[in-house]
């Protein structure tokens, strides 16, 4: 089993990487744990109003353990209950995803390179890169029409909590990659390289 993990800043085609990487390998031997199913329960009380304007660009937004406990969960060979998360309601949902453990595991997300204890856990650890202001405008694509937020506070969001969270803790991860993706979700040739890497440690451990 190997354990990938795709870091990078909001908007710079994480999702993308990965689908494509999917598209490449067969459905039953990769499985996906996205860090957005792990942010943490929303207080209890609290309006929905109150709950979209926190910052979930920090690192206590997180369900550490949770993600840590789950991993580990799959590294030895058993299956979990991946909890979701739904980013209109700002909660996690009651419905859990079954996950079977699978020869290759792909940790998605802003901050998959913050902690240490993930590190460590990798195999292949992956920054996709992508400049501020193209992320910029694809977030404010995205939140506009799938999250039903105006350009004005997706902007206000991005100087006031995106862009100081990302200076802090996400891009200084960059520095703990293996491999940095340029132009995310169309950098068709690192797919291509990331495909062959997999398929070569797939058949090194089939020997096994
Ligand atoms: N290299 C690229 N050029 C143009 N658009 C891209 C590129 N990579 C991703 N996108 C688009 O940008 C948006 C955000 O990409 P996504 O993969 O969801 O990013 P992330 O998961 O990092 O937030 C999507 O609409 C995607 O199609
Ligand atoms: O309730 C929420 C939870 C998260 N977000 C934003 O999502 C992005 C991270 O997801 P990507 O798929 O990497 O874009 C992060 O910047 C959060 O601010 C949210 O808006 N609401």
């Amino acid at each position: 089993m190997i354990v990938i993990g795709i870091a990078g800043g909001t908007g710079s085609g994480k999702t993308t990487v990965v689908r494509k990487i999917m598209e490449q390998l067969p459905a039953n031997q990769v499985s996906i744990i996205p860090q957005d199913s792990y942010y943490k329960r929303a207080p209890e009380g609290v309006a929905l109003s109150e709950l979209r304007k926190m910052n979930y660009d920090h690192p206590d937004a997180f369900d550490w353990d949770l993600l840590e406990q789950q991993i580990k969960e799959l590294k030895e060979g058993r299956a979990i209950e991946q909890p979701t998360y739904s980013v209109p309601i700002c909660d996690r949902l009651p419905e859990t995803i079954h996950v079977e453990p699978t020869n290759v595991i792909i940790i998605e997300g802003i901050m998959a390179l913050y902690r240490k204890e993930m590190r460590d856990m990798m195999d292949l650890r992956i920054y996709v890169d992508a400049d501020s202001d193209e992320r910029l405008i694809r977030v404010i694509e995205r939140d506009v029409v799938e999250r039903g937020r105006t350009a004005r506070v997706v902007m206000d969001r991005y100087l006031k909590v995106l862009k100081p969270m990302h200076r802090e803790f996400i891009e200084p991860t960059k520095e703990f990659a293996h491999l940095i993706i340029p132009q995310g979700g169309e950098n068709v040739r690192a797919v291509e390289i990331m495909k062959v890497y997999i398929e070569k440690i797939l058949r090194e451990q089939a020997k096994k």
